[in-house]
């Protein structure tokens, strides 16, 4: 029997009884994972619409683009771009893992440029914090509620498909239910340290996130041949290598002989040794099946608003500070609104490619605007600048001092094994030749997120700041990360 859920969303119990999520085992904040909740695969609630389907609305052409509905947004380039193409009544997209940190501010943000949004997300990211005892620096509410209020702030409807696509039943389910002409899949584990933490959740980890993503594909052969697959990858599919790095391709002459192949892989954890692994899955069945998909790989994101999120305290994203989701200058902000010393593991010159979340959600339109051909397998480097971690304290140090902030620095022993001072040049081009315009890391956004951090001070937990998950001491036994 179905159960309404809202207006438009009925749930439908699957064929088991078994409720997806296992009890949990938490004293105060100490998790027990003697026995693992994701070594429950079974069938689980499906979330289906009632809407009536539409006619199919698949998009050829490759510069296709969707009408662009903004409502009070600022114009970007990718809405330029948008208003001088060819512009379809409507185009669905499915946004995997659209609960998450990037996956939530991209729903939002494709549907209010008038795209036919569905979000999938098995909400497992949320039972992490439970888990691990950790918590969002930003109160955030229900899936269900974000969409409630985004509907009644937008006039707009995103459909929800509560479930795990590692069930291929549920996922096939979503896809003949909704019919994407684009997939943006952000539904992965994304944590290095999470990945690291004990042999169980390496296993998870993977498994989570090379069988999801092979489903996907699955999915796309059997039921939208056409659809464009946008796939978020990591610039840590890469390393550090000694030489420049290439968009995802690279032409090397050997013995004579000169071939463009893919740039080779040096990821340094469990969780971007998945990215890897997806890359691989995803290249070879473009060739094999004609799959068309786009790898975006992405450097490390910072930022918390966006147009759409800052609309209503409702559509507030999660923002992580802690040793394990927290990603290094998100991290920095909060550590120097609460007097923290600033945590650079190792010497500090360990370099990445960085980007504004608001540049993620232009990047992802701007990949679903300008689809990768049948058969193609693209690759974008998706990030704006480069930034040392010491250069990252370095900005945030000069920027608190602004705020009346005195921010120390520590150099934490490195939790991780990785090079501390190494050659990085990434380039990153194509995305920019396609409309981006970055949003550089500026004064005003380092105040603005810094008094973010301040505005929700109280809700930091110190004892979560410090790192804990060693790359060098993980074991085969499950571990109980929070203290
Ligand atoms: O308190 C900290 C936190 C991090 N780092 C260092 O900062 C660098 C970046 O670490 P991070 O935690 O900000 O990012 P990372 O673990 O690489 O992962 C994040 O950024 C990746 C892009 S990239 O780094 O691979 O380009 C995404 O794929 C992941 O999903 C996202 O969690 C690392 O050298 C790390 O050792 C510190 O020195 N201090």
């Amino acid at each position: 029997m179905a159960h309404l859920l809202s207006t438009h969303c009925t749930l439908i119990p699957s064929p088991a009884t078994k409720m997806f999520f296992k009890p949990l085992n938490q004293c105060s904040a100490i998790v027990h994972t003697s026995v693992p909740f994701w070594a429950d695969r079974s069938p689980r609630m499906v979330v289906k619409s009632q809407r009536k389907r539409q006619e199919k609305q698949y998009v050829s052409s490759p510069m296709a683009t969707p009408i662009s509905q903004e409502t009070g947004s600022k114009s970007s380039a990718a809405s330029h771009k948008i208003q001088n193409e060819s512009i379809p009544k409507c185009k669905k997209v499915m946004v995997i893992g659209g609960d998450g940190y990037c996956g939530w501010a991209t729903a939002l943000h494709l549907s209010n440029k008038g795209y036919d949004v569905a979000i999938v997300d098995s909400l497992v990211r949320r039972l992490f914090d439970q888990q691990l005892g950790i918590d969002s620096l930003t109160p955030i509410s229900s899936i269900q509620n974000r969409l409630h209020r985004w509907k009644s702030i937008s006039g707009k409807t995103i459909q929800l498909y509560i479930g795990d696509i590692c069930d291929f039943e549920f996922l096939s389910e979503a896809f003949k239910s909704f019919e994407p002409d684009s997939v943006v899949h952000f539904g992965e584990q994304r944590s290095a340290p999470y990945s690291m933490i004990d042999r169980s959740r390496a296993v998870f980890t993977q498994h989570n996130n090379v069988i999801g993503t092979l489903n996907v594909l699955f999915a796309i052969k059997e039921f939208r041949e056409e659809c464009h697959l946008v796939k978020l990858g990591t610039m840590g599919e890469y390393g550090t290598p000694n030489i420049d790095i290439e968009e995802g391709y690279i032409t090397i002459t050997h013995n004579g002989r000169t071939d463009t192949l893919p740039y080779p892989k040096q990821a340094s954890s469990f969780y971007h040794l998945s990215k890897v692994h997806d890359s691989h899955n995803i290249a070879f069945t473009c060739k094999a099946w004609g799959i068309r998909a786009t790898d975006l790989n992405q450097g490390v994101v910072y930022g918390v608003r966006t147009d759409e999120t800052e609309m209503h305290e409702e559509l507030c994203n999660r923002f992580d500070y802690d040793g394990v989701f927290g990603t290094a200058l998100n991290r920095f902000c909060v550590q120097a609104a609460v007097r923290h010393p600033l945590t650079v593991y190792g010497k500090g010159g360990q370099t990445r490619g960085y980007l504004d979340i608001r540049d993620t959600v232009q990047c992802v339109e701007l990949a679903i605007a300008n689809p990768a051909k049948q058969g193609e397998f693209r690759v974008f480097n998706q990030f704006t600048e480069q930034f040392s971690v010491n250069d990252v304290a370095g900005l945030v140090t000069k920027a608190g001092k602004k705020l009346g902030l005195d921010v120390q620095t520590i150099s934490v022993p490195n939790p991780r094994v990785e090079a501390e001072e190494h050659y990085y040049n990434a380039k990153h081009t194509k995305l920019i030749e396609l409309g981006l315009r970055p949003h550089l890391l500026s004064d005003s956004l380092l105040d603005s997120l810094l008094n973010f951090a301040i505005k929700f001070q109280d809700r930091v937990d110190a004892a979560q700041i410090m790192p804990n998950v060693s790359w060098k001491k993980i074991g085969v036994k499950p571990r109980t990360v929070a203290v």
